[in-house]
């Protein structure tokens, strides 16, 4: 793949994913749908070498992602993809090609005021295959800003569940902790 390929599929992305963030504060009732502007973005190409010794167990452990928003493009043919239901039950996500999944993670529950859902994933090795997926992260507010729940999303009947933080507080909070499945929102919960 060419660098101007991906710079031109990654600003495709970062278009979409920047589009989809305003829908989503337009759905929620927030007048101010430019909130996100500035927010950094992630871009990863993910390649998993599955050899015969891995199948049936995991490339990717179950986890959320840490930021806002993510967009991924998966594999076409080999699937893998694995979303947690409320109930704790995986439900596979099999390929779709010329689809894109749309993913939120911590950043999203914690500025949402708990309205939207992190999603817990992880990816199982089902094939001895190479299996490749793309994702695009809208991380969150830039240092020194935080992440802090809007006050339309704040009344009496939903007190501010988190402190303000900032993402890269938060990111290292999830790294020396090993919690990388929204446990780690539990430790910057209101005290209460
Ligand atoms: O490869 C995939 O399908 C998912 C990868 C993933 O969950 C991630 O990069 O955060
Ligand atoms: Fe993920």
């Amino acid at each position: 793949m060419s660098r101007e390929v991906i710079e031109k599929y990654a600003q495709a992305v970062y278009e979409q994913i920047v589009d989809i963030g305003k829908r989503l504060a337009e759905s929620l009732g927030l007048a101010d749908s430019d909130y996100l502007k500035g927010w950094p973005c992630q871009f990863r190409i993910n390649k998993y070498n599955f050899t015969p010794e891995s199948v049936g167990s995991s490339g990717v452990q179950l986890h959320t992602d840490s930021g806002f928003l993510t967009i991924l493009q998966d594999d076409e043919d080999v699937g893998g993809l694995e979303v947690m239901d409320k109930s704790g039950a995986f439900v596979a996500v099999d390929p779709c090609p010329g689809t894109l999944l749309v993913n939120l993670g911590d950043v999203a529950k914690a500025w949402s005021n708990g309205r939207l859902c992190n999603v817990k994933h992880r990816v199982q090795c089902r094939e001895a295959t190479i299996r490749i997926s793309i994702a695009t992260f809208l991380l969150g507010p830039r240092e020194k800003e935080v992440v802090e729940a809007p006050p339309e999303f704040v009344d009496s009947e939903h007190p501010r569940l988190y402190v303000p933080f900032s993402y890269e507080d938060y990111r290292k909070l999830r790294l020396s902790t090993k919690l990388q499945a929204g446990e780690a929102l539990a430790l910057v919960r209101t005290p209460s």
